[in-house]
């Protein structure tokens, strides 16, 4: 269970987000959406009970949780073992070397971070936040800054691992397609403050194709030109 009502987020006199109410389901993935700079990691750092300086109240089970970030955050003195290793709950090195195999990475287990491309330490940072098989997982815009290819590569094993795995996941992006491509749910917000002025019913089973997303998106855009700026 994730339950996030809050009334006021504020840092100090300026209000970001106001009268946010967002509940998941089981297995659920629901993505939050909006302008740039409108709250977006904020929320996500709430609901992710790594900020708790807010009006409102959060519940939560006990559940194992992880996140992603834009950023890889491999420490650079520890192999790719050692960094999963780290992590990793029951320290097994046998898990840690399947959790590789899954996305055809096994051959890096003795790397270190700083001899791997951009793309391949993203790809780690995905398997570390999986290895402990999380009930429910935080991304913060996990595909941003990567080549076409290695975005395609990296979002196809991000879903074979929530398929095989099936956590309730919390995506922010500013991408559209990438929401309509994941998630049951979309968030869109506003800004200045952060409020919900959309919450999209996306009708999907995961195995979305680029057809569909571009006929989603278009149908959004028919309805809502404005909803990417905020405003509805
Ligand atoms: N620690 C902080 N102290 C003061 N202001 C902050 C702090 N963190 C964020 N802000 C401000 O709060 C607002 C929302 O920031 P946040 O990073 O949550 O937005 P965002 O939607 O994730 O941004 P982006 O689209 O750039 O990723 C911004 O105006 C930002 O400058």
């Amino acid at each position: 269970m994730l339950e996030i009502c809050i009334e006021n987020k504020s840092y100090k006199e300026k209000t970001v987000l106001k009268d946010i109410n967002i509940s998941l389901k089981k297995s659920e993935f629901i993505s939050i959406i909006g302008p740039s700079g409108c709250g977006k990691t904020t929320l996500l750092n709430i609901l992710a009970s790594l900020d708790d300086d807010y009006i409102g109240e959060l519940k939560k089970d006990s559940d194992e949780i992880s996140f992603m970030f834009q950023d890889d955050r491999l420490i650079p003195w520890l192999s790719i073992k050692e960094n999963l290793l780290l992590i990793s709950k029951n320290k097994d090195e046998n898990k840690i070397k399947e959790f590789l195999k899954l996305i055809n990475l096994e051959e890096v287990l003795d790397f270190y971070p700083n001899s791997l491309s951009g793309g391949m330490k993203r790809r780690v940072a995905l398997i570390r936040a999986f290895i402990n098989e999380p009930k429910l997982i935080f991304l913060d815009e996990p595909f941003i800054s990567l080549d076409y290819p290695t975005a395609m590569q990296l979002k196809e094993e991000f879903l074979k691992l929530c398929e095989k795995f099936n956590p309730k996941v919390v995506l922010v992006t500013h991408d559209l397609s990438e929401a309509i491509y994941f998630s049951n749910r979309i968030f869109f917000l506003s800004k200045n403050p952060a409020t919900i002025i959309l919450e999209f019913e996306n009708n999907k089973n995961r195995k979305s194709n680029q057809r569909r997303v571009d006929e989603v998106k278009n149908e959004i855009f028919e309805k809502y030109p404005n909803i990417l700026k905020g405003e509805i």
